[in-house]
């Protein structure tokens, strides 16, 4: 599989031991930065050009997937889901992993870096590749409505305020 992945200073050295261990999967890991360490970088735009990347490859047919953390990993999130075509989860154990591919079909991880172990990291992130979705109606119809939302600022049958 395909991951793009993204950091900033508060990741960093997280972000080249996933690298390798991840490349080591089997994976084709994409580094979207940062390349150094600069304690006042930003990450949105690392994070941003990661989660375009997955959009761009989801819609390319190949099969992607975006991994963005930071300190707390919010912002990592929040700049991902800023990317149409994304749905970033904010992942915190291993069931939340699991359940941001079963329900949500998330194509970007988030994690906070400073929040976790490495050992803890490298296993959601093992465990949210592993997780198919389920593909059922509902969970289908509700990421629909969200994609129809995004296009077009409405959601049929429901009323937006
Ligand atoms: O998690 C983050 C954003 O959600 C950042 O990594 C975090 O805010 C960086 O903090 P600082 O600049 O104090 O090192």
């Amino acid at each position: 599989m395909r991951i793009h992945i993204a950091t900033d200073h508060a990741g960093l050295d997280m972000s080249k031991q996933l690298i390798d261990d991840l490349t080591g999967d089997g994976h084709a890991v994409t580094d979207h930065g940062p390349s150094s360490y600069e304690p006042l970088d930003d990450y949105p735009s690392f994070c941003i050009n990661a989660a375009r990347a997955v959009v761009r490859d989801q819609r390319a047919g190949e099969t992607a997937l975006g991994v963005v953390f930071g300190g707390s990993g919010n912002g990592e999130q929040i700049a991902a889901n800023k990317v149409e075509g994304v749905r970033a989860a904010l992942v915190w154990n291993t069931s939340t992993a699991e359940l941001a591919r079963e329900h949500n079909d998330a194509n970007v991880i988030a994690i906070g870096a400073r929040q976790h172990d490495y050992a803890e990291v490298l296993g959601f992130i093992r465990s949210f590749i592993a997780t198919p979705f389920t593909g059922e109606e509902r969970h289908a119809r509700r990421i629909a409505q969200l994609a129809e939302y995004e296009t077009t600022g409405a959601i049929e049958g429901h009323e937006i305020h």
